[in-house]
């Protein structure tokens, strides 16, 4: 006898849906013959990472959630790119825009919303658009390359992710808001001045309290009028000004629709057999936002809908973060003051920290945190339980009791086993480690495959892999990057790492011998990377291997595309002298110099030197190198600062110098710049430097991880100091907690992001500890670092042999 499945039919291919299919294929594999219609054209991806796809730091691929494959593997037929038109609930079938009618026995609906579009004159001009998915995303990228101003109408979460992606792609982005404070649906009027400013430094413009009339223009937008006459220029105009629930499928099928489709405690709508799950729906008065009540929303529905006990869903207690780099906001429960409240409050101005905790009763039921998000999972912990306000617990968050001074390690040791690690996904510190252990996982994507955690916002993954060490202890290898290097080897850059000091591995050739390297003479690639990781793990001990590295390092000079090279002497933090100008100018006459060109790193630059003139150029400079061609300290740029400057209150010059002097020569993964600014106005750009330094009138702001490059990225504040003394500790820590963590040719920017900003304030900052003990070790490496172009011009053979020089 057969027996036909249950046909159970999902319109919306969303991230809501398709994680109800997955915990129905947990529940009963093969109870239901299931279909989907999905109305873009992809397979279903996180909808979350968009902010990241505009922002750079993920592309599409990266953000595919189930592949085409996943929909084989379960038998789930896929209509992409097919929108489901119309309900009949009579005849129990739903009717799509390709024109085929489909029966179902079970029907759930997950449309998600559409974003509010204001309804102004000029909403439908070319260049005016919402962020909801990839078709937006990839009409941002474009207009980047095409236009240069940007308006963000709604500075909630959505509108600022999209701001800062906009300035990531090198648009001046405004953000054009209605009310006095930003994100006033999740913060108080204190965080989010702190927020404004946060922003705003890296780069993001504001224009508050703006109702907008009108957006102006021919064909494309070239503008918006605001309700009080003024006008602002944008070719692109981004509206995220709130979403509305998608309930036109539902039109004209009698099935129950307030603001959302409504639902009940197990997300059944009024029709029979009908189910909707998600943004779409509407659940006691309530219509959600963001993922983690929709999970919790679809792992009731699936144990309803196979048979299983379920609690019914009651509700969830919202809990948000912006994901914006180096601005770490956090707001769950309710965070404005009011008079049956009591609030404990702590404001940091220096470190620029505030922390909130709402009181309902003695009960926890709100907080806010800004500058210091570790408190987040505990906070929505106590919010969950109603947990009652104790000494202990009023010392953990006011940071009095150990806990304050608790290390990362110590911090996840001390964490209870139910505490929800990941609030997108409800899973626990327990369930994780149930995981690790039982099922034997060892790296982070395998916990998320188990799991859930760290599936959707990612927020989760630093405190993921965190309980993944702690439980693994020794064995615990940061295996998020396992690809090979190259194709000579499947080892990732941290086991090859692990090997050379495990192994004490000393040589290019033994690494490629003794980690059984595929090609034995290796390539382009690893050479260079082995060359580079041999003299960071072994400074004392490595011989340099010279022909492994990239020519004009070999060459100690830069060549140009018609074979000639070019020759940057050093000019510490950009100062000359008439004298060094006078002889920079003799040999320019002397060697025939093409061109002498001032750089952007405020150095000279003769352009157009023969190879064989490269040793005599140097020798009658009579400067050190440059390094313009290395993987090393480039150029430490400064402005005028206080010695002359009327606005300056540090000396950024003398800093630059000496940080020149400091740390020139040594290896490093990438190139390196520095900026020294002697006060907040930045004339030299610290905010797209790898390190910068900005002066006040307490000490010094340190930034990291800016670039200027192809990948602009405005650096992170590291952290802020009050003496000489302690920028230089916290600069030569950084510099070594770089050098031995990040990937060869990682620059800085791509490695703060890879390895997120609080790992290395801990390390490097917090940490006093490692602090000193990275400080030790780069003078070390700095103890053994030489001046190229004077062994050069001591050496015969060399002048001869590498550069035909016959003088
Ligand atoms: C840029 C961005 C960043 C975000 N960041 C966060 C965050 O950090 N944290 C967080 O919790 N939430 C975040 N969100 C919100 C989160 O993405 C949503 O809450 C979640 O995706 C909603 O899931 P859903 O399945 O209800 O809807 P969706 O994911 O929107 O899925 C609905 C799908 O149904 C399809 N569809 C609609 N109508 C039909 C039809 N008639 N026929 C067939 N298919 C149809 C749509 O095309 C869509 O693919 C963010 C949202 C955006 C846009
Ligand atoms: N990190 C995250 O958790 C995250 C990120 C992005 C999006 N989301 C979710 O996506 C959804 C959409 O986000 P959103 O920010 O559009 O919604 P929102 O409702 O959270 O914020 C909209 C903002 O626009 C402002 N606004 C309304 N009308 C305006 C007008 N005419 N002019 C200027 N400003 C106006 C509002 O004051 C409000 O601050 C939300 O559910 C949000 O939770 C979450
Ligand atoms: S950054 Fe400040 S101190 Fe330096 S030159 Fe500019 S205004 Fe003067
Ligand atoms: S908290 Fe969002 S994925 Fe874990």
């Amino acid at each position: 006898m057969t027996t036909t499945k249950e046909k159970l039919v999902l319109v919306g291919n969303g991230m809501a849906g398709i994680n109800t299919i997955e915990q129905i294929l947990k529940l009963a594999p093969s109870r239901y013959d299931i279909t989907v219609f999905g109305g873009e054209p992809y397979p279903n991806y996180n909808r979350i990472m968009l902010s990241y796809v505009l922002e750079g730091s993920k592309t599409l691929d990266d953000i595919i959630l189930n592949g085409w494959s996943w929909y084989q593997e379960n038998n789930i037929t896929l209509h992409t790119g097919t929108n489901v038109t119309r309900i009949d609930t009579a005849a129990k079938v739903v009717m799509t825009d390709s024109g085929s009618t489909v029966p179902y026995d079970v029907l759930i609906i997950a449309t998600g919303s559409n974003p509010i579009m204001l309804p102004i004159p000029g909403k439908d001009k070319e260049g005016v658009i919402g962020f909801r998915d990839i078709a937006d995303c990839s009409i941002m990228l474009a207009a980047s390359r095409q236009y240069k101003k940007a308006a963000v109408i709604g500075g909630g979460l959505l509108g600022l992710e999209a701001a800062k992606g906009l300035v990531n792609l090198g648009m001046e982005a405004t953000v054009v808001h209605l009310m006095p404070e930003l994100m006033e649906r999740q913060l108080d009027p204190v965080a989010s001045a702190m927020l404004k400013a946060e922003l705003e430094r890296q780069g993001l413009k504001f224009l508050m309290e703006k109702g907008t009339s009108e957006l102006i223009g021919g064909e494309r937008v070239e503008g918006l009028r605001f309700t009080d006459g003024t006008e602002l220029e944008a070719d692109l105009v981004v509206m995220a000004v709130g979403i509305r629930p998608n309930t036109a499928v539902v039109e004209g099928s009698g099935i129950e629709v307030n603001r959302g489709i409504v639902v009940d405690d197990y997300m059944r709508t009024s029709a029979p057999g009908v189910y909707a799950v998600g943004e779409c729906n509407e659940h006691r008065g309530v219509c959600y936002g963001l993922v983690a009540p929709l999970f919790e929303q679809g792992q009731i529905l699936a144990k309803h809908i196979t048979g299983t006990a379920t609690l019914p869903y009651e509700g969830s207690i919202m809990s948000t973060k912006l994901k914006i780099s180096g601005v770490d906001v956090f707001s769950a429960g309710k965070f404005m003051d009011s008079p049956e409240l009591t609030v404990i409050r702590k404001q940091d101005e220096w470190k620029n920290i505030y922390k909130k905790l709402m009181l309902q009763d003695g009960k926890i039921v709100g907080g806010v945190l800004f500058g210091d998000v570790m408190d987040s999972a505990a906070i929505q912990q106590w919010i969950r339980t109603g947990a009652t306000m104790t000494e202990e617990l009023y010392a953990e968050f006011m940071g009095t009791a150990a806990a304050g001074s608790q290390s990362p390690a110590e911090r996840i040791a001390a964490m209870p086993n139910e505490e929800i690690v990941c609030g997108c996904n409800g899973v626990s510190k327990g369930a994780i480690i149930s995981a690790i252990q039982d099922q034997g996982l060892t790296t982070i994507d395998e916990i998320k495959a188990c799991t859930g955690a760290g599936r959707s916002c990612g927020g989760c993954i630093p405190t993921v892999g965190g309980i993944l060490e702690y439980v693994l202890g020794d064995k615990y290898a940061n295996t998020a990057v396992k690809t090979g290097i190259c194709g000579c080897t499947t080892m990732s850059r941290d086991e090859i790492v692990a090997a050379i000091r495990e192994k004490r591995l000393t040589t290019i050739r033994e690494v490629m011998h003794v980690l059984e390297w595929k090609n034995t003479e290796g390539c382009s690639k690893c050479r260079p990377a082995i060359n580079y990781y041999l003299g960071m793990a072994w400074p004392q001990e490595h011989e340099d291997e010279k022909d492994s590295r990239f020519v004009n390092e070999r060459l100690n000079a830069n060549i140009q595309k018609d074979g000639t090279y070019t020759v940057i002497p050093r000019m510490y933090g950009g100062v000359t002298t008439p004298e060094e100008l006078r002889r920079i100018a003799e040999v320019a006459v002397k060697f025939d110099v093409k061109m002498v060109k001032v750089t952007g790193g405020q150095r000279l630059d003769l352009v157009g030197v023969k190879k064989e003139d490269l040793p005599d150029v140097w020798s009658a400079l009579d400067m050190p190198s440059g390094y313009g061609y290395a993987k090393a300290l480039r150029t430490v740029k400064t402005c005028v600062g206080s010695l002359y400057c009327r606005f300056g209150t540090q000396d950024s010059v003398n800093m630059g110098i000496q940080l020149e002097r400091m740390f020139e020569r040594l290896d490093m993964p990438a190139k390196l710049k520095m900026a020294v600014n002697g006060c907040p106005r930045n004339c030299a750009e610290s905010c797209t430097k790898d390190i910068g330094f900005v002066g006040n009138d307490g000490g010094w702001e340190i930034y990291v991880g800016g670039n200027g490059g192809i990948k602009p990225r405005i650096a992170d504040l590291l952290c802020k100091v009050k003496t000489d003394e302690e920028l230089k500790e916290v600069t030569g820590a950084f510099l070594q907690y770089y050098r031995e963590n990040a990937k060869y040719l990682e620059r800085t920017s791509d490695w703060v992001e890879r390895v997120g900003l609080q790992q290395i304030v801990t390390a490097v900052v917090e940490d006093e500890k490692s602090r000193r003990e990275l400080n030790e070790r780069i003078t070390i490496a700095l103890a053994q670092v030489k001046e190229p172009w004077s062994e050069v011009i001591a050496d015969k053979e060399i002048r001869e042999h590498v550069y035909g020089n016959l003088t």
